[in-house]
């Protein structure tokens, strides 16, 4: 962060700020309807996107109408499926390829008999994506990955991706990355630098498109990760969100901030 405070000559830079949801603005949990959304949680959100011009938006596997329904009745800028819906700063929604929309529920229907046979695991239709949830049967993880492999492969336009005790079809050549970087060409994001925080493999896309234009990709917990700098925990993640905002609030107090702060650290030093 001192890094790209040194860039801006000294000033607080012009940021724009994305999050990842699971795992970072949130703990994980046991089934995707689990989590535990804190009451303040989406007070605080909206507080951030207003201190950043509304630079502010959450890239996620989740479909928009989760994010919506556990932030209510915030409406963020909100990338979901990974990158197949999204929602710009304008409240506008782009329309998602009906082709994506048919294969993601072919693939779907084409688990259900996995999930017949075995109903501790949890099938998350998503409109352009699906997620097979193992966490309940980790021993099925095999018969999972090859029950994906069958069903994506006759939809050569999806690919496989693995994530926290799920597997998860998402059409190729969108990620969270190509996301971030749709933001970037819009308003209010142009023009800024763009952060990234995340916590889980399908985030890696994204901390190198914010790296590739000029900012910094966080990775929450530890594990091989292409961002630069690493964050302990979602906890952290609500206090580095509250520092950011004083950086703007306060450019002198927060260079210190972030020079001495113990919230970030940098990747390499692991
Ligand atoms: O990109 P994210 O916002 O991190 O979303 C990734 C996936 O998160 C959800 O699944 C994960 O979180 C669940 C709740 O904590 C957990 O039970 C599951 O094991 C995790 O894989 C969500 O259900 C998926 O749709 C997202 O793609």
């Amino acid at each position: 962060m001192s890094e790209l405070i040194a860039q801006s000559g000294g000033a607080a830079p012009m940021l724009a700020i994305f999050t990842d949801f699971d795992g970072t603005l949130v703990e994980i949990a046991e089934t995707p309807d689990a989590v535990d959304v804190p009451a303040d949680l989406a007070d605080q959100l909206e507080r951030t996107a207003r201190d950043f011009n509304h630079a502010f938006a959450v890239i996620t596997g989740r479909e928009i109408a989760d994010i919506d329904r556990f932030l209510s009745p915030l409406h963020l800028p909100v990338a979901g499926a990974h990158g197949a819906q999204r929602r710009r700063a304008d409240g506008t929604l782009l329309e998602l390829d009906a082709n994506i929309s048919g294969a993601a529920q072919a693939i779907a229907d084409a688990l259900r008999p996995l999930l017949e046979e075995h109903p501790e695991l949890i099938l998350e239709p998503k409109d352009g994506a699906v997620a097979l949830h193992f966490r309940q049967a980790p021993e099925l993880e095999e018969d999972c990955l090859l029950a994906m492999q069958a069903a994506i492969g006759t939809h050569p336009e999806f690919t496989l991706v693995p994530g926290k005790m799920v597997l998860e079809a998402r059409p190729a050549g969108i990620d969270k990355g190509s996301a971030l970087k749709a933001y970037m060409q819009e308003e209010p994001f142009a023009g800024r630098t763009p952060i990234f925080i995340g916590d889980d493999t399908t985030d890696e896309d994204a901390f190198r498109a914010a790296q590739d234009l000029g900012g910094i990709g966080i990775k929450l917990g530890p594990g091989k990760t292409i961002a630069r700098m690493r964050i302990a925990d979602v906890a952290s993640v609500y206090a580095l969100l509250e520092g950011l905002t004083q950086i703007v609030a306060q450019p002198h107090a927060t260079a210190n901030l972030a020079d001495e702060s113990p919230i970030l650290a940098d990747t390499t030093a692991h």
